[in-house]
């Protein structure tokens, strides 16, 4: 079912066009990568589904039906700013964005009060958004996103000031959110995480789309350059192999670039001429190299 879908989503600022024809949909219990360069559009796009601000093209349709005001109670955002008051009490501030957007304020309250134990801080309750930590307040704008259950959740940059652990902490949270059926739009810089979250995903660059569809078949269509060679002992002769480009020595052996398929077999068969191989691996592109690729090429 499609929670979420974007037909041809325009924006223009003046001359400037921030989000050029989008066209993306998010299902029930799916979470979706939207990537992009700095200024590329993304929060725009996002500002846009929330009912933030008018699109100037295109449909936004939310399970099959276009914006109108209700829809306020079933989305959730975390902004990228801050978006919490610091001179108000987070229990004040939560539960009253929550009444906002149609629980009744017992309800809310029993939510905000699980959501605080779920992140092992009970006693913030009765803090003050200022009083806590950059990461804290992180945590407090999340659950000021999901208080109220919503269905469609907007991240924008949700584990950005966040330790290590606390990212594993929103991490697996937004993992069960996923389960439980909500449909998250997931936007970040970081790559990993779109990895280990997302099935979908677009990569938008200058307010246009560059790469769009689901990681696997997208990884597909790139070529594998890289080759990694685990072994003990020195190969001699590396460099020299037809369609071989570089050799990096490492801890434990090798990482080759290749330009051609056929010299991942050449370089096999040279290693275990020489010694026992330990691993052998033709790695596929990571998010990473292909973000670069994809939001480089276009700049060209
Ligand atoms: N209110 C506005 N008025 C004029 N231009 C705007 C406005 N909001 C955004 N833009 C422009 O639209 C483009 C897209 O901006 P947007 O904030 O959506 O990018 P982004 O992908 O979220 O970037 P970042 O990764 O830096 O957060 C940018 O060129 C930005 O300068």
């Amino acid at each position: 079912m499609e929670a979420l879908k974007l037909e041809s989503v325009m924006k223009q600022y003046g001359e400037k066009t921030a989000v050029n024809g989008i066209n993306l949909t998010v299902s029930k219990g799916e979470i979706y990568g939207l990537l992009g360069a700095n200024g590329a559009g993304k929060t725009t796009t996002m500002r846009m589904v929330l009912g933030l601000i008018y699109p100037d093209g295109g449909n936004i349709l939310y399970n099959g039906k276009p914006y109108n005001s209700e829809l306020q109670q079933i989305m959730g955002y975390l902004p990228e700013e801050r978006g919490l008051y610091p001179k108000v009490k987070v229990s004040d501030q939560i539960v009253y964005l929550a009444r906002l957007r149609g629980m009744s304020a017992s309800d809310a309250d029993k939510s905000l009060r699980y959501w605080l134990d779920r992140f092992e801080v009970p006693d913030y309750y009765n803090k003050k958004i200022e009083e806590l930590s950059k990461g804290n307040q992180q945590k407090m704008g999340f659950i000021a996103a999901v208080v109220h259950k919503p269905q469609i959740l907007i991240l924008d940059e949700a584990f950005s000031g966040l330790d290590p652990v606390n990212v594993e902490l929103l991490k697996d949270t937004v993992k069960e959110l996923r389960e439980q059926g909500t449909s998250i739009l997931f936007s970040t810089h970081r790559m990993e995480h779109v990895e280990e979250l997302c099935r979908n995903i677009t990569i938008l660059d200058r307010s246009n789309t560059v790469v769009q569809g689901d990681i696997r078949t997208i990884k597909n269509g790139y070529p594998r350059e890289q080759v990694l060679l685990r072994t003990e002992n020195e190969v001699t002769g590396l460099e020299s192999i037809t369609g071989v480009t570089a050799v990096q020595r490492q801890e434990r052996g090798y990482l080759l670039s290749i330009s051609e398929i056929g010299a991942a077999q050449r370089i096999l068969q040279q290693a275990m001429a020489q010694g026992e191989v330990e691993h052998f691996e033709i790695k596929e592109p990571t998010l990473n190299q292909i973000f670069i690729r994809a939001v480089g090429e276009s700049h060209e």
